[in-house]
């Protein structure tokens, strides 16, 4: 039989977005089956649970309300008079003057995993579509690296005088944040002092705090109207949707902001409602379970098709790895079960240069998430540059659907160099036009899909112990080094700390 000729087409939608399971060469039949017997006979509720903004996070002691803020919680909602859209306006239009009355010029996002990646993946995403609505031009900047490596380059090229900080963090204590806010305050003291203004004249017109702890912020010196808080119950990595998308509104506008969150919204409520056969989040799931549990590929590469998705291999990589990478269940007990998968990725134009060999002719099997965007608007150019600019997306389309058809089938040449073994599971997720919507709708669809697998998996999805446990050695580390500690370490790491 031939596979190639023999396999459907199979796809569900959502205004403009397609997921294309095709390549995961299941039947339907197959995913009702997988539906039946791994799903918890309540996951209807508790996907209400979710969307209502009541799911448990039990090691936390809190609920789970990320959905909330793109719809009845959102920091857009009253556009006119909230705090959030006042603070976005003042700066796009030129009228958030710094201690020495010049308007902002550059905004530094100064964050780390959740307060950084989806506001970094998703003002450049979208940075396209402030160009009409933006009245003054403000450069936006992201600095999270403990290292000081980023904040190395960002700031011999702003000005003290006319850059504004956003301190973002949930917590309002991470130490890669401010270890970064340190530095810039000691940048900014000569500078000031030059112009006979002091550090708090900074903190007072050139720093804006997005936290869930407002105490913290107003320890920290960032008057209350520079402050905007959102809620505990709102997941780091879940929170670009909230205060902590600041940077997406100050560098796409209002509008694009209000538009991201409808077509997130939009997407819970497809999430909600749509058939299990036409539902997008319930697809990506449950072929990634089965991926997972039935055909043990460990990984899943996300491989976007279109300059702009350029960060979401490492959003998505934080999205899933740090809610679903666990050992314990939901009551913590050791669970002896594969759990979430590997994600991994890179811009897919590139790494048909660079790690494709491996896809193609490797010994592993992986997973494989396409994401492709058909038309672009580029109206800005002539009619010769626009004409140009598609015959580039013809080519990246023909590049993207080329290289998934032979991960899907293989191919046998004449010899063993020509041998491509194929039968790698992949999804397509075509985009008609990149839009604020469709953008807000992928990223939640992700979203849910951790949710649902976490649920199967029977984890606590919006907890991160991992993490805790490392931070905890680096700082008995760091007393070592200060000569704070006695602490002895293994032979290499004393090594290390010595030279
Ligand atoms: O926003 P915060 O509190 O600074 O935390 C930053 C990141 O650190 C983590 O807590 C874990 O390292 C992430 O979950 C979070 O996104």
């Amino acid at each position: 039989m031939n596979k190639e000729l023999n396999t459907p087409l199979r796809k569900a939608h959502l205004d403009g977005l397609q997921l294309d399971w095709s390549y995961q060469f299941l039947a339907p039949e197959t995913i009702e089956n997988y539906v039946k017997k791994r799903l918890p006979a309540n996951f209807d509720e508790l996907r209400e649970q979710l969307l209502s903004g009541s799911f448990q996070n039990p090691s936390e002691g809190r609920s789970v309300s990320h959905v909330l803020s793109r719809s009845v919680e959102s920091v857009v909602k009253d556009v006119k008079t909230s705090k959030f859209a006042t603070i976005v306006r003042k700066l796009r239009s030129g009228n958030w003057l710094g201690a020495t009355g010049k308007p902002i010029t550059d905004i530094v996002n100064i964050g780390v995993g959740g307060s950084d990646l989806g506001p970094l993946m998703t003002s450049f995403a979208l940075a396209e579509f402030a160009s009409d609505v933006q009245q003054h031009r403000i450069q936006t900047h992201f600095v999270s690296s403990m290292d000081g490596g980023q904040l190395y380059a960002v700031l011999p090229i702003v000005d003290p005088e006319t850059t504004l900080f956003i301190v973002a963090s949930k917590s309002f204590g991470t130490i890669d944040t401010f270890a970064n806010v340190d530095t810039v305050r000691e940048w900014i003291k000569p500078a000031f002092a030059n112009v006979g203004k002091t550090v708090t004249d900074w903190l007072q017109n050139h720093m804006i705090g997005l936290s869930a702890n407002p105490q913290r912020m107003s320890d920290y010196g960032i008057p209350p109207a520079h402050q905007i808080t959102f809620s505990q119950s709102v997941g780091g990595r879940f929170s670009m949707w909230s205060a902590i998308g600041l940077s997406i509104a100050t560098t796409c506008g209002l509008r694009v902001f209000e538009r991201l969150l409808a077509g997130a919204h939009n997407m819970d409520q497809h999430f909600s409602s749509a058939p299990l056969l036409q539902n997008i989040p319930m697809l990506m799931a449950i072929t990634g379970l089965y991926n997972r549990e039935e055909r043990g590929i460990n990984n899943l590469a996300i491989l976007p098709y279109d300059g702009r998705f350029r960060h979401l291999p490492s959003y998505l990589q934080q999205l899933d790895m740090e809610s679903n990478g666990k050992q314990c269940d939901f009551a913590d007990h050791p669970i002896d079960y594969p759990t979430g998968p590997i994600i991994w990725g890179g811009f897919g134009p590139n790494g048909q240069h660079a790690f494709f060999q491996h896809l193609h002719q490797g010994y592993d099997k992986f997973s494989a998430d396409f994401v492709l965007v058909r038309k672009r608007q580029a109206a800005k150019f002539t009619e010769s540059v626009q004409q140009s600019l598609a015959r580039q997306q013809d080519l990246a389309v023909a590049n993207c659907l080329a290289h998934r058809r032979l991960m899907a089938f293989g191919f046998r040449g004449e010899s063993a160099r020509d041998h491509y073994p194929g039968d790698n599971p992949t999804n397509l997720l075509a985009i008609d036009e990149l839009t604020p919507e469709t953008f807000g709708a992928l990223v939640a669809a992700y979203e849910h899909k951790v949710f649902i697998q976490g649920v199967v998996w029977k984890l606590n999805s919006f907890d991160q112990p991992g993490v805790e446990r490392g931070k905890k050695i680096a700082e008995d580390m760091l007393l070592r080094m200060q000569g704070k500690s006695e602490q002895v370490f293994d032979e290499s790491t004393e090594a290390q700390l010595k030279s």
